[in-house]
């Protein structure tokens, strides 16, 4: 079954185009890994799948409210504990006990620590627990893995799978070999947008006056 399809997406930043005429699908039970150098443009496409920004063209099948987005800034409540935080989201997107989300993310001791206190690593711990209380199905996922440490990303590719081995997916934008060898890897290159002189962006400037 497939939870996302994407068709013909145009992306920009600052006002032009940055990936074109992408188009792809992820199916329940899949993971898809975005490829692609510095700058290509994964954060952007990312962004225009949880919503954050307009695509100029395409079609993207689900509305961001399927899709649970986790990108630099965690979201984290500072001042709040780790639990409080958990709590708070889970009363946001209206799911249930957030325990499992404490132990698979290995937050157990750290669980009345204010956010504000934990390292980079155990921030990041705590904003992927956040993903686990969502109950969305399909994560978008921007570089997940920054400053954790080997036996984290390792906790973080085991909540990964357990999430597509009940019907989720995910698509994840990330430099790092994440150990899931099941993930399929999507190369952006191929749709990296040319540059207006180079024939790129039909909107032009020159096709608005002809
Ligand atoms: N605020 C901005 N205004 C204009 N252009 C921007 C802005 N932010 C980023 N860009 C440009 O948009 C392009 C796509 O950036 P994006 O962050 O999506 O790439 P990325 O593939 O995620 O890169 P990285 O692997 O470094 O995280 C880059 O060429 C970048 O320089």
């Amino acid at each position: 079954m497939t939870l996302l399809a994407v068709e013909n997406l145009t992306v920009t930043r600052g006002g032009l185009p940055v990936l074109e005429g992408l188009s792809f699908t992820l199916a329940a039970g899949h993971a898809l890994v975005l490829r692609g150098p510095n700058g290509i443009g994964k954060t952007t496409l990312l962004r225009t799948l949880a919503g954050l920004q307009p695509a100029l063209t395409g079609t993207i099948s689900i509305p961001p409210e399927s899709m649970a987005y986790a990108a630099h800034a965690d979201g984290l409540k500072s001042t709040l504990s780790v639990t409080e935080n958990l709590r708070f989201w889970a009363s946001v997107y209206g799911t249930g006990p957030i325990d499992s989300a404490l132990d698979r993310m290995n937050l157990r001791q750290l669980a009345e620590r204010p956010a504000m206190s934990l390292s980079a690593g155990q921030k990041r711990r705590l904003g992927l627990a956040r993903l686990l209380v969502t109950g969305r199905p399909v994560w978008v996922l921007d570089e997940p893995t920054v400053s954790l440490d080997a036996a984290s990303v390792a906790l973080f590719a085991d909540a990964v799978r357990s999430h597509l081995a009940k019907g989720g997916a995910a698509l994840m934008a990330t430099h790092i070999d994440l150990g899931l060898h099941e993930a399929a890897v999507l190369d952006l290159a191929p749709f990296k947008a040319l540059p207006p002189e180079e024939g790129g962006y039909k909107g032009s400037f020159d096709e608005a006056f002809s």
